[in-house]
């Protein structure tokens, strides 16, 4: 029981007096696991993301993290940084988050500070998470501008290690990558689950991305789970109509579009 590092319960958000967008939604992420939150556009992903992340509120429900619950919002700095010493969101552009006129050792070297390592020990942490994500001192040096956007994506990675989060949100974090680098970034977070024990919640439409790398999937349509377990269960026999439909519309080797006349 204690190796669930995040934990949703009943959650539901109406933005405003809009329709309920998020509806009773509950899983769970164990320490080195990946849980996998699918669906189409519009399903509530990213909503649930913004929650478990506090930078939305939920209507109602519970967050948990470690243990400790986080449906409140952080009432202060402190209290936040102690929240992104445990958990840590790498969205789906990281130019929104990048400053595009810092140094990437700067940018490390901010993070690594604000998790709390020692002046000393900085220069060699930020070396470290560098070579973590297959990065190399003369990227370092280099602002956001002058990378690839897998390269981009490895930086949120390391930043997001700065702190030794025991879970990350990645919202849609290989999306904008083309296949092969997208992989390449999928085989880093796998490596860094392997060896760091971080628990990842991956949210993506894309089921090729899921069974690369999600131990549990939950499938979400219009905001409410309609299908929830281990991967191979869930999508090798689907038990769900959505489910089966999410599958058919994925391509897969051996896929043929069918042709429209
Ligand atoms: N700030 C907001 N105000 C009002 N409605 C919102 C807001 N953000 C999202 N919604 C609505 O909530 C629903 C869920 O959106 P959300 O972005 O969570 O879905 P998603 O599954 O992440 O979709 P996508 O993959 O397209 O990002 C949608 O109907 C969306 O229009």
């Amino acid at each position: 029981m204690n190796d669930v590092v995040l934990e949703v319960e009943h959650l539901v958000k109406r933005y405003g007096d809009g329709p309920v967008v998020v509806d009773d939604v509950s899983f769970r992420v164990r320490r080195g696991r990946t849980t996998a939150l699918v669906g189409e556009s519009g399903a509530g992903k990213s909503t649930i993301g913004g929650i478990v992340t506090g930078l939305q509120t939920a209507t109602s429900g519970r967050v948990a993290v470690c243990g400790e619950d986080r449906t409140r919002v952080a009432r202060s700095a402190r209290e936040r940084r102690r929240r992104g010493a445990q958990l840590q969101l790498v969205p789906q552009d990281p130019a929104t988050t990048l400053d595009r006129s810092q140094r990437i050792g700067d940018a490390l070297a901010e993070a690594v500070a604000l998790g709390g390592t020692p002046r000393t020990d900085r220069l060699p942490r930020v070396e470290e998470l560098a070579t973590q994500v297959g990065l190399g001192p003369t990227h370092l040096e280099l602002t956001p501008r002058s990378l690839s956007g897998g390269q981009r994506q490895r930086v949120a990675i390391a930043r997001a290690l700065a702190t030794s989060p025991e879970v990350i949100v990645l919202d849609e974090a290989v999306s904008a990558l083309d296949v092969s680098v997208q992989a390449q970034v999928l085989n880093v977070l796998n490596a860094l689950q392997r060896d760091l024990g971080t628990a990842y919640l991956f949210i993506t439409h894309d089921l090729a991305v899921v069974r690369q790398v999600a131990h549990d999937v939950v499938v979400l349509r219009h905001g409410r789970v309609v299908e929830h377990g281990a991967v191979e269960q869930v999508l090798g026999d689907p038990q769900d109509d959505y489910t089966r439909l999410l599958l058919d519309s994925t391509p897969r080797p051996g896929w043929r579009p069918v042709a429209l006349v």
